[in-house]
This record gives structure tokens, sequence and C-alpha cells, in this order.
């Protein structure tokens, strides 16, 4: 439970979720997520990562102590809670009969629980919506209806939404999912660039284990509802974890100007 040291930054300890008598997440200890980091939550199918998420925002119930900067998560009503630490599920936003726009506003207007869904948006939060969408190079399409978009729009979108409502920290699950090889590095280098500037806890679950080498401050491993390994990449990523996790024989090779790929050589 909590040791009552100061931290700064998220972290879940003890944790401990169940889904009817499937025990699926056991007195699960995090690291400390901290700000200004980009952080990716990896692991395999089943393994217990989107659980995590939705319990330490708080869409799941859970036995065990989570805590942003030392405020303990439990003890905020959702909407508050939601305002510290924002999940941004797996499903993309629904392809609706309303614009860009319109929905970034709508996910601004849940943010400010003052205000009623009545309220007209104002100038501000229309130019600061405008501005999200051109950080993701959307802008273009901010009058297009989502039902007439594609996927991998609509997961942008369902991105700009998520940072325009301005979390202390924000929790992806698989946000690169629907994303072509370009948009899945750029959004990764401007998701670093806005929780460096906004000091912001940004943890996501990734399956791409090349961009988590490349552009991830830190990593965490879970296998089973357990974390198995937590750090830098380049020391976490080792062909032994590789085979234990994965099932993949990989060795991992460094370019000369040092970036790093893995190389599978069988499935086990
Ligand atoms: N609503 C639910 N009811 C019952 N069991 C569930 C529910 N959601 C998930 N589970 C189970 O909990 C375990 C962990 O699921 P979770 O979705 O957290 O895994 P994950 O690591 O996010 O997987 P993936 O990479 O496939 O998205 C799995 O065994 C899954 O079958």
């Amino acid at each position: 439970m909590n040791t009552g040291k100061p931290v700064s930054g998220l972290m879940a300890q003890n944790l401990t979720v169940h889904y009817g008598r499937n025990m699926v997440l056991h007195d699960l200890t995090t690291p400390c997520f901290p700000h200004g980091r980009i952080c990716a939550l990896l692991g395999p199918n089943g393994s217990g990562k989107s659980t995590l998420l939705r319990a330490m925002s708080g869409l799941l119930p859970a036995q065990g102590c989570i805590t942003l900067d030392n405020i303990q998560l439990a003890k905020l009503r959702l909407p508050e809670r939601s305002q510290h630490c924002l999940y941004l599920p797996q499903a993309l936003p629904a392809p609706v009969n309303i614009t860009a726009l319109e929905a970034m506003l709508a996910a601004k207007r849940i943010m400010s629980h003052r205000h009623s869904f009545a309220d007209a948006p104002n100038e501000e939060n229309i130019r600061v919506s405008l501005h999200l969408l051109e950080q993701f190079n959307i802008a273009h399409l901010a009058l297009r209806k989502l039902n007439e978009l594609s996927g991998g729009q609509r997961q942008l979108i369902g991105l700009a939404q998520a940072l325009g409502r301005q979390p202390h920290a924000l929790l992806l699950d698989e946000p690169l999912s629907a994303l072509d090889l370009h948009y899945q590095y750029a959004v990764t280098k401007l998701l670093t660039q806005i929780t460096r500037k906004n000091n912001l806890v940004t943890l996501m679950v990734l399956h791409d284990l090349n961009i988590a080498l490349n552009l991830c401050d830190l990593v965490c491993v879970l296998h089973k509802g357990r974390i198995i390994a937590s750090g830098p990449p380049t020391e976490v990523l080792t062909p032994d974890l590789l085979r234990t996790v994965y099932r993949v024989e990989a060795r991992v090779e460094t370019t000369p100007d040092n970036h790093h790929f893995i190389v599978i050589t069988d499935c086990i």
C-alpha cells in the first residue's frame, strides 16, 4: 500500500483486478511513470495491459493504491479523476455524423463538467482545437464528418481529443494501431514533444517494439498479469526477455547511427 514517500509521477501499488473469479492482475506494483517522459507498456496479447490502464484511470474496480504525484486517485470522483488521468481506449472514435471539429469541442465540454452540452463553443476552444488538429497534420479534416473518415484519420482525431482535454497523465491504449508507417513515427514524436513541453505523464500500450526501442524513454513489460521488467528500452528488451515473454528467438541490432531494431529468427 501507499508507503507515504513523496512520489512525482503515476504509480500503482499492490494492484489486484478480477473479472469475476478470474484474477488478471496479481498484487502488481508498477514503477513510477515520471512526468515529461514517454513510457511504453508492452506485453503479449492477454497479458493485462488494457486492464492495468483501465484500472489506473478508475474505469475498472481494483484493490490497491493508485497515485499521481501522491494524490490517491480513488479519492476523486470520476470526472475529476479523468482530468488528472485520462484513458484513451483501443476502440477508435465511432464513425458518427458530426464533424471532426465538433467532436473536438464536445470532448472539451465533457472535461469541463461545470458546463452543459448546450453551451456554445467559445473562440478560444475553437482556436485550441484547430491548433491540435494542425499539430496532427489533419486540420484539413476539421469540417469533415467522422462517418466519412478512415479508421486511421479517426484515430488521429481521438488522440487530438484526448490532448485537448489537457490531463496531467495520459494513458493511451494502442494509439498507433490504425496508423501507417509515417504517422506511427510522426505521432510518437509529437506525443514526445507535447509530453516534454507540458510535463505530462504519458504511458502507451505498444506492440511495435522497434518504436519502443527508438522513441520511448522507458518501457514496462507485463507478462501473465505481472511486471516482468522495466527501465530503459535497450536494457529491458534483451533476447532472453523476448524469448520468455514473446516466445520468439530474436536479437537486437544497433546501426552505426545508433538506431535499434529487432531481428526475429524464429518463433518458439
Ligand atoms: N471484460 C472482461 N471480462 C472478462 N475477462 C476479461 C475482460 N477483459 C479482459 N479480460 C481478460 O483479461 C485478460 C487481460 O486482458 P487485457 O485486455 O487486459 O489484455 P491486453 O494485454 O490488453 O491484451 P491485447 O494486447 O490483446 O489487447 C485476458 O485474459 C482477457 O481475456
